[in-house]
This record gives structure tokens, C-alpha cells and sequence, in this order.
């Protein structure tokens, strides 16, 4: 077997979609979550790493820190972990354009919408206030640009008439934490790449909303 792929996932809360991921590098999976970074000391996926006995680490912001200041805190820490792939499990933190330029193609993110709709902050809410009929989640590839990198999968749910933000999230929540583990076997297999600033699986380019099987 090739390699192990040495997976680092950064962390600000809860952590579900990091459990999903160390759930899914099983022994099926050619991957490893070989350390957990949190920019909150209180993030509970610092406990879920603790329970996996993963290493962890904390890069607090400090008062009056620029952004660039921070991420090169931030990548002092990465590069201890000497990650293979770098994966962004609900850190809610944007990251500086010199920052993310060099982990392209190694950087993935969860995102609580259908991209290229609704990117930023709010979008459970913004999708009932737009009386959404479909919402979803995408992982997609980081570039410098906030959450406009290429989609590598996404999933929808439907939207209903009575949901909550409390409601919608966990719909969106049950999609992310099947397809977040899946895009990380498919990189952890050499089979999911970027290039020139497209996804491509088994060399086949990813169209706009992601891998869609025939
Ligand atoms: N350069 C990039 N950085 C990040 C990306 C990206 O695509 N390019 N993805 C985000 C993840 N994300 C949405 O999926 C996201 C995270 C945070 C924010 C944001 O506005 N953060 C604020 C602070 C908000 C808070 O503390 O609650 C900020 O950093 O000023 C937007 C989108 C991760 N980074
Ligand atoms: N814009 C970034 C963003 O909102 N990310 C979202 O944060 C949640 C983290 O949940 P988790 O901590 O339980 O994995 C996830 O739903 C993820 O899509």
C-alpha cells in the first residue's frame, strides 16, 4: 500500500465533520488524521480529537494581530504535521491570500451551501429567508478567494415551509459528514487533483457543482 495520507483537519467548534473524517480513515481508507489544529481553546473537537488520541494544537488569535501575522503562526504549527492534505472542518477564520497560495491543491473545505450561492457566513439563514426550496453543502478546493474555489461534491436537502436554522444545519450537517470523508479518500488515493484552478477525479474535469456520477 502506498504511503499513508497524513490529514490535518482545522477546527474552531464542535467538530462533527472532523469525527465523520476520523470515523471514515478506517482501515479501508489509506489515511490518517495525524493532528487537529482549534483557533478556540474551547472547540469540543478538541475533546473528539483527545477521545481519537490525536495530537492537537491551539493558535489563538491575539489583540491587535494582523491577519498575516496570524496565519504565519498558524503555518509554523501546520508544518510540524507535515500534512499531505489540509482539511478545514467548520475553522471560521479567512485565511490571507499568501497563506492559502501555498497549500493549493492540498486545502479542502466544507461549505454550508450549494457554491456558488450563499458563500460566506449566515447560509442556513439565508436560504429560508430566500424561501429556498433546496439548500446543501459543498466541499470544494481553498483558494484565496473566500469559498470560491473549485467544488470537488456536493449535497442537497430540501428546505421546508417550517424549518429553523436549528433544522436546516443538522439536514446539511447528516450530507456533510457523508461526503467530507468520501472526498478525503478520493484525495487520499491520488485520484482527486486541482489544476490551473479545476477539480479533476480520475482525470475527468468536475463540473461547476461538482462530481456528478453518470
Ligand atoms: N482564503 C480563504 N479562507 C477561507 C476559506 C476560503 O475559501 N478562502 N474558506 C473558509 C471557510 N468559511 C466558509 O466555508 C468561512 C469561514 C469564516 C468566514 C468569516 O467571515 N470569518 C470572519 C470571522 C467570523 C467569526 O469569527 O465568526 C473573519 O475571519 O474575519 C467566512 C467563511 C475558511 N477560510
Ligand atoms: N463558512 C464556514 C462554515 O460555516 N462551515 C460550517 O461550519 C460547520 C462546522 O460544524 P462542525 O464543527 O460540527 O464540523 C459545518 O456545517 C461547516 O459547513
Amino acid at each position: 500500500m502506498s504511503e499513508c495520507c497524513r490529514v490535518l483537519v482545522l477546527i474552531s467548534g464542535n467538530g462533527s465533520n472532523l469525527q465523520a473524517i476520523i470515523d471514515g480513515c478506517d482501515d479501508n481508507v489509506n489515511a490518517e488524521v495525524v493532528g487537529v489544529i482549534s483557533n478556540k481553546a474551547d472547540a469540543y473537537g478538541l475533546v473528539r480529537a483527545h477521545h481519537s488520541e490525536i495530537d492537537t494544537s491551539c493558535v489563538i488569535a491575539r489583540k491587535d494581530e494582523s491577519r498575516q501575522q496570524y496565519d504565519l503562526r498558524l503555518q509554523t504549527v501546520i508544518e510540524r504535521y507535515q500534512p499531505d492534505l489540509i482539511v478545514l472542518a467548520g475553522f471560521m477564520r479567512i485565511l490571507s491570500d499568501e497563506f492559502v497560495s501555498q497549500y493549493l491543491g492540498k486545502m479542502i473545505n466544507t461549505h454550508p451551501s450549494l457554491l456558488p450561492k450563499y458563500a460566506g457566513l449566515h447560509t442556513h439563514q439565508r436560504a429560508i429567508d430566500a424561501k429556498d426550496t433546496e439548500h446543501g453543502a459543498s466541499v470544494h478546493f481553498v483558494i484565496p478567494e473566500l469559498d470560491a474555489g473549485p467544488v470537488i461534491l456536493q449535497a442537497k436537502v430540501p428546505v421546508y415551509d417550517e424549518d429553523t436554522v436549528e433544522t436546516l444545519s443538522s439536514r446539511v450537517h447528516e450530507q456533510e459528514h457523508a461526503i467530507y470523508p468520501l472526498v478525503v479518500k478520493w484525495f487520499s488515493l491520488k485520484r482527486l487533483i486541482m489544476h490551473d484552478n479545476c477539480a479533476f477525479l480520475d482525470g475527468e474535469k468536475i463540473g461547476l457543482h461538482g462530481y456528478a456520477p453518470d
